[in-house]
């Protein structure tokens, strides 16, 4: 293979296309991340993923596995194959699982329309499920079907909230160094019980670290740790980084990850999670204008008011309506001031189901109307909004729940009135955001 020398002790020389990426900076950025992405994908497989989710969740102290833990009714490993496809050069996706959970995993492949995954059965402690996923990628095992990345990153399926920037850089360190792990500082400090359970010693806090993952691999180095280890270590081992120095003699590189990498082990992490996901959710807005002119008048002082409270806010008068949704944005609020009809809300539904989108999450579509009341007679105009409702049932079946607003207004108060009209709303949808479940699908 290209990739440097088969079955190799020290670290392989990186294969060209990935090579321009060693020294990223650590908060790599979106140029460096779709650079990567466009050379990684000129040659297959130069990086694979291995998810261990082979457990029973003992600590969970629940009869389901905890990756199968439903999170907002979706269960938590779909969420971390999320986090994992969205990385375009992430090329296979390999998962563990026991062969009583297989079938689970294949609804859930299907139910989720998750791509590029392909599985395996978990071993009887993770260590073994691993080494399953690696024999997957390996050249030298019988029927193997895919083909041996350069790279391989070992993620828990129960590390829902891992990031393009942090796979990125346990990749690019790999590279440089043969291995690579997250780290995270310790919030308690590590103490030694002796046999009666006194103290015993206790450690340094500050020189030490935990071990989280993402971690990542040349696939050799790693392969022929496992190939290599012990039955003990098979069975005990808790740590992958210390399989590669004791047998590889590789030195990992140690990266400073996010907090949000935590290991979904209790009960209470379910709860965590959820509220990581609904905050997550809720802080990305993007208002459709119905006109390129209000975009450009209002749009900037919508966004100006709005940036304080939230992070993401887009208004567009609809021409990059594609890419936003493309973004993962859960919640739109069309703004109709030409028009009294649905066209430009029916666009967005259109766009929104194609998307698939609302196949993770329950989107949120809220059409305003203004109407000039001087100009426009109410029935008349009032009609053709309610019928919203039908649009609403309709839309509710695909998980998108649509709510209709009528403001009737002078026209000469138009800026200033839409403006506090939509930043109002907008305040009044995040608070209910908790609730999505609960948003008026009515209007
Ligand atoms: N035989 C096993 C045991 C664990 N895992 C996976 O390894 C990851 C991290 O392990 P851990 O948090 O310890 O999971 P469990 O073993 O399920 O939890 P517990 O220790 O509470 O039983 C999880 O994604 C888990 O599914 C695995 O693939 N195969
Ligand atoms: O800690 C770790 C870092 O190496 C691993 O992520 C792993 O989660 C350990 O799992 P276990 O709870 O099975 O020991």
């Amino acid at each position: 293979m290209e990739l440097g020398p088969p079955g190799g002790s020290g670290p392989a020389e990186p294969g060209p296309r990935l090579r321009g990426l060693r020294g990223a900076d650590a908060a790599a950025s979106a140029s460096s991340l779709s650079r990567f992405g466009a050379e990684a994908g000129c040659r297959a497989s130069a990086v694979a993923a291995v998810l261990p989710a082979g457990g029973s969740g003992e600590r969970m102290g629940v009869p389901t596995p905890k990756q199968f833990c439903p999170i907002l009714e979706r269960p938590l490993i779909s969420y971390t194959l999320q986090a994992l496809e969205r990385v375009s050069w992430i090329k296979d996706i390999i998962v563990a699982v026991t062969r009583e959970n297989m079938e689970t995993m294949k609804g859930i492949i299907q139910r989720y329309q998750h791509k590029r995954i392909s599985l395996v059965e978990a071993g009887v402690t993770r260590h073994r499920s691993i080494f399953n996923g690696l024999k997957a990628l390996a050249e030298d095992q019988p029927n193997c079907r895919l083909s041996k990345p350069e790279v391989v990153i070992i993620h828990d399926a129960v590390r829902p909230f891992v990031e393009e920037d942090v796979l990125l850089k346990v990749v690019t360190a790999a590279q440089e160094h043969g291995a690579s792990g997250a780290i995270r500082p310790l919030v308690s400090t590590v103490i030694s019980p002796s046999a009666d359970s006194c103290l015993d010693h206790s450690l340094e806090r500050a020189r030490y670290r935990a071990s989280e993952m993402p971690q990542a691999f040349l696939f050799d180095v790693i392969y022929d740790a496992y190939q290599q280890c012990s039955d003990y270590d098979l069975e005990f081992g808790t740590e992958c980084l210390h399989l590669a120095l004791k047998y590889s003699h590789i030195k990992a590189k140690l990266v400073e990850g996010s907090p949000d990498l935590w290991k979904v082990t209790y009960k209470r992490d379910l709860y965590a999670a959820e509220s990581i996901i609904k905050e997550r959710i809720s802080q990305k807005v993007c208002v459709v204008m119905d006109t390129k002119e209000d975009e450009e008048h209002v749009g900037h002082c919508l966004e100006e008011m709005l940036k304080t409270e939230l992070n993401h806010v887009k208004v567009t008068s609809g021409q990059d309506l594609q890419q936003i949704i493309l973004e993962q944005c859960y919640n739109f609020v069309c703004v109709n001031v030409m028009t009294s009809d649905f066209e430009e809300t029916q666009r967005l539904l259109n766009m929104v189901e194609e998307s698939n989108l609302s196949i993770l999450y329950p989107v949120v579509v809220i059409s305003v109307h203004f109407l000039d009341y001087e100009s426009v007679p109410l029935g008349q105009k009032m009609e053709k909004v309610m019928q919203i409702r039908e649009f609403a049932k309709e839309a509710k079946k695909r998980n998108i729940l649509l709510s209709g607003l009528l403001i009737y207004f002078p026209q000469r108060a138009f800026n200033s009135t839409m403006c506090y009209f939509v930043r109002s709303l907008i305040i009044k949808l995040r608070e209910r955001l908790g609730g999505k479940k609960d948003v008026d699908r009515h209007g």
